[in-house]
């Protein structure tokens, strides 16, 4: 495997983990693999070094940081065969989480020997590609005020900070979603368009997505205020998403949205304009390394993995302590 390992030193547990990488290089180096670690040295660069990579046909790009490097080397690696993997070491790791991948690097390095790089969707929002999901409106607000020493200095709790300020603020926008043929209108709080499950490493927000089935996942949470968008929060947090007339749930290849006001619209964790927008799938656009057995239904392919026990509470504790 010819692997290039590309580095974001400013990632969220980038400090804590940085003499690890060497570690989980030499895994891979003792299987036979060449790795090559390249540091970004700002933001930009990792987009830049993937599609570097891709035109050299590298086999394997490593994201070594967050979601928003590994959106970055998405962006650099798509219609490429050159496949994508992550070593965690960001703040949130959606992707990570979602894959069942360990957050220890020499860890994850060896998880990753016996998985297989498979064709996978992505998403498009205007024209940046998105690998988790799309968000418009609260979430997207949130995002947009977290700033990055906050973050660092906080992790998860810098987003609860910033969500209840916006829940205060929040008012629902008149909006109009066409998907693929079909038209709906009202007031929405957010809109989530997803590719993959897992939402901030918490919640399935699109829980029926399959990251390989050519299709986007919408759920639209209506409402007016913020009571209602605390309302819905618990619902989710929940898993009683049918049980609430106001969140509903959509496939689409497809979806325009246009809201009044403007609303912001954040990818992957981060913010990256406003609506109006077109989001669309981007089918088989990339290979990604996968575990041999994705959990819940993530894939088209069979899983060997059962449904696991519902754990809301000690879920939401794991992810607001920082991790071991
Ligand atoms: N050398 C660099 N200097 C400044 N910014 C960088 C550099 N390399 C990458 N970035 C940017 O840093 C942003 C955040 O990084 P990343 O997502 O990896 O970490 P994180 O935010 O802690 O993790 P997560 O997204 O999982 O919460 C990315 O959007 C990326 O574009």
């Amino acid at each position: 495997m010819r692997t290039r390992l590309i580095f974001n030193p400013t990632a969220g547990n980038a400090e804590q983990y940085e003499a690890d990488l060497a570690a989980a290089a030499l895994v891979w180096r003792e299987r036979g693999w060449s790795v090559e670690l390249t540091p970004t040295t700002a933001a930009g660069d990792a987009k830049r070094l993937a599609r570097e990579a891709a035109r050299q046909d590298y086999d394997l790009v490593v994201a070594a940081g967050g979601d928003g490097t590994i959106n970055e080397v998405i962006n650099g690696l798509v219609g490429s065969s050159t496949a994508l993997a992550t070593l965690p070491l960001g703040t949130m790791n959606v992707w990570a989480r979602e894959l069942r991948l360990p957050l220890q690097p020499r860890l994850a390095a060896q998880a990753m020997l016996s998985w297989q790089a498979q064709p996978i969707d992505l998403g498009r929002a205007g024209d940046r590609y998105f690998l988790l999901m799309a968000g418009i409106g609260f979430d997207a607000a949130i995002t947009a005020g977290v700033r990055a020493d906050e973050k660092r200095r906080l992790g998860a709790l810098a987003y609860v900070l910033r969500g209840i300020e916006q829940a205060i603020r929040i008012r629902g926008a008149r909006s109009r979603i066409r998907m693929d043929g079909r038209t709906i209108s009202g007031r929405v709080l957010m809109v989530v368009i997803g590719n993959s499950q897992l939402y901030g490493g918490l919640v399935k927000i699109t829980h029926r997505a399959s990251i390989d089935d050519g299709l986007l996942d919408v759920c639209v949470i209506r409402g007016d205020n913020g009571v209602s968008a605390v309302r819905h929060l618990f619902a989710i947090l929940r898993r009683r998403y049918s049980h609430d007339p106001e969140i509903e749930y959509y496939r689409a290849r497809s979806i325009q949205v246009t809201t009044t006001p403007r609303l912001p619209v954040q990818v992957d964790g981060d913010a990256i304009g406003q609506t109006p927008m077109l989001f669309t799938v981007a089918p088989r656009a990339i290979y990604a390394l996968l575990p041999p057995d994705l959990p819940d239904d993530l894939t088209q392919q069979p899983t060997s993995t059962t449904n696991r026990p519902r754990r809301t509470v000690p879920r939401l504790l794991r992810w607001l302590l920082p991790r071991s």
